[in-house]
């Protein structure tokens, strides 16, 4: 396909994502199979123009003039790709396959137009609704904070702890240019280039030997900020695919026990292999037998540590799924709220005395965070904040002090701040 045309692809994808309300991995999916003579080179194009176009979605349009899919795609191409308007007249020819030519409307509005004077939703590239929350969690650099969510985010690993050192790690994969992460010890980072597409880790031998996990930098910090120690007895409520169960395996050296657990048990099923792989043999896997069936009835009061992984919104994901962000409505965020609030209580019947719940999610929203806390606080008279700068310095992520979250009760990950996907990490013991 000629450029041009990979560009009239994008529009239409861009469209098809906005009218049918998919996710664009769907619409690209669907692209592809209707049009089998794109290579995989063109649907690669495809896919970085619609990704990029969508990180930039609000900010595009605006200086575009129009919230159009071809708009935003040449607003994007702009401000993502630092092309002029005359790169772009060159393509938008309106010739075979190649987008209609620009308009005198759009010319002048891609050359004037500018994002001094866009309101911070814009700016920042987020929707509008949402300002509210941003604004109590990030003040006056919500745009700021939101462009940095915005961007393209590295690929992180962890180091697998039972197989491997980070310095082995890093001297396998040295043909990809890894680096180790600023904070987790465990940490090893590619930094993919604009318009590069990233390495798939998977085929290396240091993954297929089980010595590293794909992982975000600020999940690795999740895990390593519950804190489990060798010996424990720990609930892992929200396990899913078990990425932070298998950090925790590799804290606790394989001695105490996980019991690794969530309420929908198909998303447990990629956990067998990477259990196995990873080496991690102190994971007991129980997943419900029915609607109300209780799998973990038998730890109840008994746990050292309770790890609510909770089910959120996933806006601290948004440089990774950047078509989510559009998604994602009021109603979707109470029910989510709803949940948590479930979940954290469910975990209360686990802690024993002296025990800890650690709630953490992928969000930046203080109604999933500080407020979920509160919330919690308020039904559970028997438990307390252990002060974020506290299970900070305990972890030995002393760093992370600067981040506590607005209300205090626990730590708020970016992007921008910690150069990590945006999770919330609150610690509460069981002090009655
Ligand atoms: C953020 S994901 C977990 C990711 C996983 N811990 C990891 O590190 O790979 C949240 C999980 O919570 C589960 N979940 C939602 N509501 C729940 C509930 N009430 N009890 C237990 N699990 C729940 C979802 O099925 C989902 O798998």
């Amino acid at each position: 396909m000629t450029p041009a045309a990979r560009l009239s692809a994008a529009i239409e994808v861009l469209a098809d994502i906005e009218t049918r309300r998919r996710p664009a991995s769907d619409a690209l999916k669907d692209w592809g199979l209707a049009h089998r003579f794109a290579g995989s080179g063109d649907r690669s194009a495809i896919g970085s123009l619609v990704f990029d176009a969508l990180r930039r979605k609000a900010s595009s349009a605006w200086i575009a003039g129009a919230d159009t899919p071809r708009a935003v795609l040449m607003g994007s191409l702009i401000l993502a790709h630092g092309w002029d308007v005359d790169r772009l007249a060159a393509l938008f020819t309106g010739e075979r396959f190649a987008p209609e030519p620009l308009t005198d409307e759009e010319r002048v509005a891609l050359t004037t137009r500018t994002l001094d004077d866009a309101p911070a939703w814009v700016a920042g590239d987020y929707p509008e609704w949402l300002d509210g929350q941003f604004s109590a969690v990030f003040g006056e650099s919500r745009a700021e904070e939101l462009s940095a969510l915005a961007a393209r985010a590295p690929v992180d690993m962890r180091v697998n702890a039972l197989k491997a050192t980070r310095e082995k790690a890093m001297a396998e994969l040295a043909h990809l240019g890894v680096v180790p992460t600023p904070h987790s010890p465990l940490g090893l980072r590619i930094n993919v280039p604009e318009n590069a597409r990233a390495p798939n880790v998977q085929s290396e031998a240091a993954f297929q030997k089980g010595w590293i996990e794909i992982q975000d930098e600020g999940s690795q910090l999740a895990a390593m900020l519950a804190a489990a120690d060798p010996g424990m007895q720990v609930v892992d409520l929200c396990a899913g695919g078990g990425g932070k169960a298998l950090a925790l395996a590799a804290q606790m050296d394989n001695r105490g026990q996980i019991f690794a657990t969530d309420s929908d048990k198909r998303r447990l099923a990629p956990i067998f292999d990477r259990l196995t792989r990873a080496g991690a043999r102190n994971v007991q896997v129980k997943g419900p037998k029915g609607k109300d069936d209780e799998p973990l009835r038998d730890m109840r009061g008994h746990a050292d540590l309770v790890l609510v992984d909770a089910p959120c919104t996933g806006t601290g994901t948004w440089r990774r799924n950047p078509d989510a962000k559009w998604r994602v409505r009021p109603n979707s965020l109470d029910s989510r709220i709803a949940e948590q609030a479930a979940v954290l209580d469910r975990a209360a019947t686990f802690v024993k005395p002296g025990g800890r719940i650690a709630y953490v999610t992928c969000s930046v929203l203080p109604a999933e965070n500080d407020e979920a806390v509160a919330g919690f606080l308020d039904r559970n008279a028997g438990y307390a904040v252990i002060a974020p700068a506290k299970a900070a310095a305990d972890a030995g992520l002393g760093e992370l002090a600067a981040f506590s979250s607005p209300a205090g009760h626990g730590l708020q990950m970016s992007p921008k701040r910690t150069g990590t996907d945006g999770f919330f990490v609150a610690l509460l013991r069981r002090t009655s």
